[in-house]
């Protein structure tokens, strides 16, 4: 990939740093105020799928001032034995969020451990009652890759009113929410899965195209209109002949940008966000359960006062 230096590109580095910023302000309030916020995330065997991505938020996590702990599990661990960890850690009260880094083995039922986490720790979005919040037009708690990608959009500008997206994949982790975000949005939504009969017809009559589906340049530039904003959300590795490794997403970048208006690179963009995303939802979650709290044991002086 040429330097980043053209201005097509939506990087993800300056959104993510703004948001970064918002949150250590947030945090170190907290931290003062008695309530140091703290994220917990679970790997069950050995995924190097999401090394990356938790190195990440370690990092990210610690600059914005938030506690980041580390709970790796064995493989053969039990969905009862999860489940039972993730309770302890729900009535944690120095826990405020957890995540599970997916994939985990195929014996683990990722939808029942999921909805194991208590909603007011959910700090990824994907408990079945916060994924509800979003049809309900509730936004400020939403799966992170999702809200990352549509905070990419926000940020060209372009106003989301009428706006003529489609969204390629439908997975519930990333597909399905950003779908329901923009609905939410006001734009006038499509969604294309591996179904859809005509993609290149549905892709090229987007004024803003989302592309979370796994497959290596699968959009090229004529599938995509002039001018129009194009969100890669894909991670894929990809091995080069001489055996080393790098990033690509889904989209053809180098065909791509000589059309769209906008595009996000990969590595540099959607991912970055979705970190910072990450570390925003987790204040969310300590803001409610200190409204728990207060609700809770705020009123004993009340109490007291009126025996
Ligand atoms: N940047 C980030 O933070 C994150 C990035 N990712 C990346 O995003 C990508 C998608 O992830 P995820 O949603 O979890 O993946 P899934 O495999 O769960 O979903 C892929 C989706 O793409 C659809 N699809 C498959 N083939 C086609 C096709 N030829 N044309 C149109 N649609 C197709 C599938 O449809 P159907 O179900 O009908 O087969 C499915 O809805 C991956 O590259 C992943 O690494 C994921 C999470 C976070
Ligand atoms: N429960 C769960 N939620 C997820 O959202 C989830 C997951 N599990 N498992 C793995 C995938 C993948 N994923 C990434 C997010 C950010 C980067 C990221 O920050 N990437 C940087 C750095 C890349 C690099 O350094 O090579 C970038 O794109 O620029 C990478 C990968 C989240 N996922």
């Amino acid at each position: 990939m040429p330097p980043l230096d053209d201005n097509r590109y939506l990087k993800g580095g300056p959104v993510a740093a703004r948001i970064i910023a918002e949150v250590r302000a947030a945090a170190q309030k907290a931290t003062e105020e008695g309530f140091r916020p703290k994220l917990v995330s679970i790997t069950v065997g050995d995924v190097a799928a999401v090394d990356v991505y938790v190195r990440n938020q370690r990092a990210k996590a610690e600059l914005a001032g938030i506690d980041f702990e580390e709970r790796p599990f064995p493989a053969e661990l039990t969905a009862g034995e999860l489940e039972a960890a993730i309770h302890g850690m729900n009535a944690d009260p120095r826990i405020t969020g957890i995540i599970i880094q997916r994939p985990v083995p195929a014996h683990i039922p990722i939808k029942a451990i999921q909805a194991a986490v208590h909603p007011l720790k959910d700090v990824e979005g994907m408990h079945p009652s916060s994924i509800g919040n979003i049809v309900y037009n509730q936004l400020d708690l939403a799966p992170c890759t999702a809200a990352a990608s549509v905070e990419l959009l926000k940020a060209t500008g372009l106003d989301l009113k009428g706006l003529e997206v489609v969204v390629v994949g439908h997975s519930e982790i990333v597909g399905k929410p950003i779908a329901f975000l923009l609905m939410s949005e006001g734009a006038t939504v499509t969604v294309c899965h591996h179904m859809t009969r005509s993609l290149a017809a549905h892709a090229r009559r987007a004024d803003a195209l989302f592309v979370a589906v796994g497959k290596p340049r699968l959009i090229k530039a004529d599938m995509v209109k002039p001018g129009a904003a194009v969100i890669d959300i894909g991670i894929n590795a990809e091995t080069l002949p001489d055996g080393s490794s790098r990033i690509v997403g889904d989209v053809d970048t180098e065909s791509v940008k000589e059309v769209a208006s906008w595009i996000t690179p990969v590595p540099g963009g959607v991912g970055p966000v979705t970190v910072a995303i990450l570390l925003r939802n987790t204040m969310v979650a300590l803001n409610r359960q200190r409204a728990v709290y207060r609700a809770t044991f705020g009123t004993a002086e009340a109490t007291l006062a009126a025996e």
